[in-house]
């Protein structure tokens, strides 16, 4: 089958800049990529090139089995793409900006009515329709530049931070519109805000000076985190040389912390699931479980992780 979106070993140089530096990737419809990467990283290079912005110094990008370079029309038509910080015509009125777009797209008669009401429930600005979009909130104003990315309903979507500079409730209702398009579609979302990861993809890929550094999924991302599966317990019943002496003869046990009178991490040989046999022990001990809970993983530290050791391995 097709995939939605193919990238074959694309690079991008401006001058001296290797702002994309060979990157390789497929999309299937369902997937919704988070495109992580701290500043500068080529995220939106990148996606430029996707969306035929801008022309690749080398390699290929196909979008629904178009060539974006050879065939761009089609391949365009099969994208809707909101660029950063959803720029719009201010002056505009999202209908008259909305019926604009439908224009470019090359609808006309009930055609484009129905395409621009369409796009304009789902994006949910039909109650700022008809207000210069200068005089909207940003969280309105970025629900106008989904509402256009959509208008054609495009297989494809390339979002540039959608959420950025946002408040948590504009946040949220942006996040809950991603969600509902992500079933039948191929999204890209680039982002720094790292809770995106949970809130929205199926799939992250971290880039960083150009490069892939990652591919995987949200957990997988987390697996990597020296606190997945770790467990931070509050025992009673013993003292906490106790404690330490027990955690540090167990076989499943590779190190500890100590946060506190009685209060461990510890941290399992190969990431391992211990609660159960941790727990098990600490009992036969006849000590009291306070509370005991295992980490998933953090998500910042995973990121600082990649993307210093990908700049170290350069320097
Ligand atoms: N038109 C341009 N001319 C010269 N250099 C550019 C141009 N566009 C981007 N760059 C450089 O290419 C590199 C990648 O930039 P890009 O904007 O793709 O990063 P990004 O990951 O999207 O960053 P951010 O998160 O800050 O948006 C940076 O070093 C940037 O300065």
């Amino acid at each position: 089958m097709t995939q939605a979106i193919e990238i074959a070993d694309l690079v991008k140089h401006f001058g001296e800049i290797r702002a994309v530096d060979g990157i390789n990737l497929n999309l299937s419809r369902g997937e919704v990529l988070g495109f992580l990467g701290p500043n500068g990283a080529g995220k939106s290079t990148t996606m430029k090139m996707i969306t035929g912005f801008l022309s690749p110094t080398r390699g290929r990008v196909s979008v629904c089995g178009h060539d974006v370079q050879q065939a761009s029309i089609p391949a365009k038509a099969s994208i809707g793409y909101l660029p950063e910080g959803a720029p719009a015509y201010a002056d505009m009125t999202p209908a008259s900006f909305l019926s604009f777009i439908a224009d470019i797209r090359g609808f006309s008669g009930k055609a484009k009515r129905d395409a621009v009401a369409v796009a304009a429930e789902r994006a949910r600005v039909v109650e700022v329709m008809f207000q210069p979009i200068e005089t909207l909130s940003k969280g309105y104003k970025r629900r106008v530049g989904l509402a256009q990315a959509i208008l054609h309903n495009p297989p494809i979507l390339i979002m540039d931070e959608p959420t950025d500079g946002l408040d948590p409730n504009q946040k949220h209702e942006v996040r809950t519109l991603i969600n509902e398009m992500a079933h039948d579609k191929a999204i890209i979302i680039s982002t720094h805000i790292l809770e995106e990861v949970h809130a929205l993809c199926t799939r992250n890929v971290l880039i960083s000076r150009g490069k892939i550094e990652f591919d995987g999924t949200p957990h997988e991302l987390e697996s990597l985190s020296r606190y997945h599966n770790a467990v931070v317990m509050t025992i009673s019943g013993t003292h906490t040389t106790a404690l330490t002496d027990f955690v540090t003869a167990l076989p499943f046990v590779d190190s500890y912390e100590v946060l506190g009178d009685l209060t461990l991490r510890v941290f399992p040989l190969n990431h391992q699931q211990i609660t159960l046999p941790l727990s098990e022990k600490i009992r036969e001990k006849g000590w009291d479980i306070v509370s005991l809970y295992s980490e998933s993983g953090r998500l910042d530290e995973v990121f600082r992780q990649i993307t210093t050791r990908a700049s170290m391995e350069i320097n």
